[in-house]
């Protein structure tokens, strides 16, 4: 879902993350995030519970359904999505909104439609990568050796995995995630091109 309400802060430089789930994207954000000083991570929203190793604040805020819910009644998203089995996630307007105020490259890390969403808000202002697995089996693969998903989530997630696989050409570029450091280094490639940041 796109919330139409536009951001009140002029419209800073983002980069857009999008990958089917165990691509690889948030690996390759959290090293970007320690690299780069000028790059400063969307934390979103999600409906889901936290895994053993995530903190609340850092890697996203957890919410009940209640809460999530409020906040889109009260327009706090730019935007949001239900991933699967209810669970929802969505990007908080006033923190992108505070990150770009104070002059930071804003990261995000989303599912695909949130992706487009994104691009559509932001238009030239936004570099958007989608991170392709090597192949669906080893997209499998490391969703299981990941360790976070029961069989059952773990069938939603490659279901959805070939719609989004499907919309890779929708984005500005798209990098194969089979050597982590030559994947790593073609993203940070892209970003040092556009936002003129080295690192
Ligand atoms: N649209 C949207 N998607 C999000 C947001 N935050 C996270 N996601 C995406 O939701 C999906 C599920 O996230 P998660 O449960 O953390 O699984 P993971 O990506 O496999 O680690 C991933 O594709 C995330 O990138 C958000 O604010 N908006
Ligand atoms: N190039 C790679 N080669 C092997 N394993 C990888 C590679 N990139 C990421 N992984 C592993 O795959 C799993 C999924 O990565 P993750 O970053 O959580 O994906 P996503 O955020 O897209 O769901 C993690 O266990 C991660 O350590």
């Amino acid at each position: 879902m796109l919330e139409k309400k536009p951001l009140n802060a002029g419209k800073g430089s983002v980069v857009v993350i999008t990958a089917p789930s165990g691509a690889g994207k948030t690996t390759l954000a959290k090293k970007l995030l320690a690299e780069y000083d000028q790059l400063v991570f969307s934390v979103s929203a999600t409906t889901r519970a936290p895994r053993a190793n995530e903190v609340h604040g850092r890697d996203y805020h957890f919410l009940d359904r209640e809460t999530f819910d409020q906040h889109i009644e009260q327009g706090d998203f730019l935007e949001w999505e239900e991933f699967y089995n209810g669970s929802r996630y969505g990007t908080l307007r006033s923190d992108v909104e505070h990150h770009i105020k104070n002059g930071y490259f804003v990261l995000f890390d989303v599912e695909v439609k949130g992706a487009l969403n994104l691009k559509n808000v932001y238009g030239d202002a936004c570099l958007s990568v989608f991170i392709k697995p090597p192949s669906t089996e080893v997209l499998e693969s490391r969703l299981r050796s990941r360790g976070t998903e029961s069989e059952e989530t773990l069938r939603l997630r490659l279901d959805r995995a070939k719609m989004e696989l499907q919309q890779a050409g929708h984005f500005d570029a798209i990098v194969v995630n089979d050597d982590f450091d030559l994947a790593y280094a073609a993203v940070k490639d892209l970003i040092t091109q556009f936002t003129g940041c080295s690192y």
